[in-house]
């Protein structure tokens, strides 16, 4: 398994942010990991990365945590948010400092922005990007690595609708090669035809965890499978309405 995550558990303050929250992302698959604002998606990828502490639980990339992984970005590409970036550095600049940072060849660059579509304005500095184009370079960044885990919070933000069929297009392509994905979204409509098998979460715990035409049976659309089974999760959980 590329990523493994068990048990996780953790509060801001009151709020409890994640809630036992377990699942794992396979190779050569699409998982979408969807669910409503605050349901705990983002600190997920946050404790992935070693970004945030827990009170309990484990995270593992390819068995390791991955703080503890010598050369991580050869294990895991990840793109959290794409507006972190330094606006006076051109892409490539923002690349090559990236790549020698990690011990990656600069030839490396090259390849990712033609993957993304970027070789045409590499040049140009990253502050004048689009959020669509900075999304974009995110993922030139997470791929410097030819990693064979990807992991992309809400990828789709901010992408028109070129952007948008570019993405599942890149998204399933990182699948065909044998790679895992694990791609986050509010919106299920973007990973329709794109994502193989769902993690759906609300309140910071695992509401379903199946391949999409399993969650698909029973109801007249993956949207509506999406709807029926959040609908009791799109509020935040506070410790207050925690009565278990
Ligand atoms: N740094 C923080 N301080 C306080 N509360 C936080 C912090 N980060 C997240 N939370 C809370 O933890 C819960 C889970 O948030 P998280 O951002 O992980 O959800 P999400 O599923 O990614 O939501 P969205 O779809 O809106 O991005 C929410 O109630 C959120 O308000």
């Amino acid at each position: 398994m590329s990523i493994v995550v068990d048990g996780l558990r953790k509060r801001f303050g009151s709020t409890v942010a994640l809630d036992g929250m377990a699942f794992t992302v396979r190779p050569g698959v699409v998982t979408g990991f969807v669910g409503p604002n605050g349901a705990g998606k983002s600190t997920t990828m946050r404790v992935i990365l070693g970004l945030d502490a827990t009170e309990a639980g484990t995270a593992l990339v390819d068995g390791q945590p991955y703080r503890t992984l010598r050369r991580p970005l050869r294990h895991l590409g990840s793109l959290l948010d794409a507006a972190a970036l330094q606006p006076s550095r051109t892409a490539r600049n923002h690349l090559l400092w990236l790549a020698h940072s990690q011990g990656l060849h600069g030839r490396r660059v090259d390849e990712v922005l033609a993957l993304t579509g970027l070789t045409s304005v590499a040049r140009r500095r990253a502050g004048g990007y689009s959020l669509g184009m900075r999304q974009r370079l995110g993922i030139a960044a997470a791929m410097l690595g030819d990693p064979p885990t990807v992991m992309l919070d809400e990828p789709f933000n901010g992408m028109d609708p070129d952007g948008i069929i570019w993405m599942r297009g890149f998204l399933r392509s990182l699948a065909v090669d044998g790679r895992a994905v694990l791609v986050s979204s509010h919106l299920m409509g973007e990973l329709q035809d794109t994502a193989h098998h769902l993690v759906v979460v609300g309140r910071g715990r695992v509401l379903a965890d199946a391949p999409v035409p399993d969650l698909v049976a029973g109801h007249s659309s993956l949207e509506q499978a999406y709807l029926d089974l959040t609908r009791s999760a799109v509020e935040f959980h506070t410790s207050s309405e925690d009565a278990r």
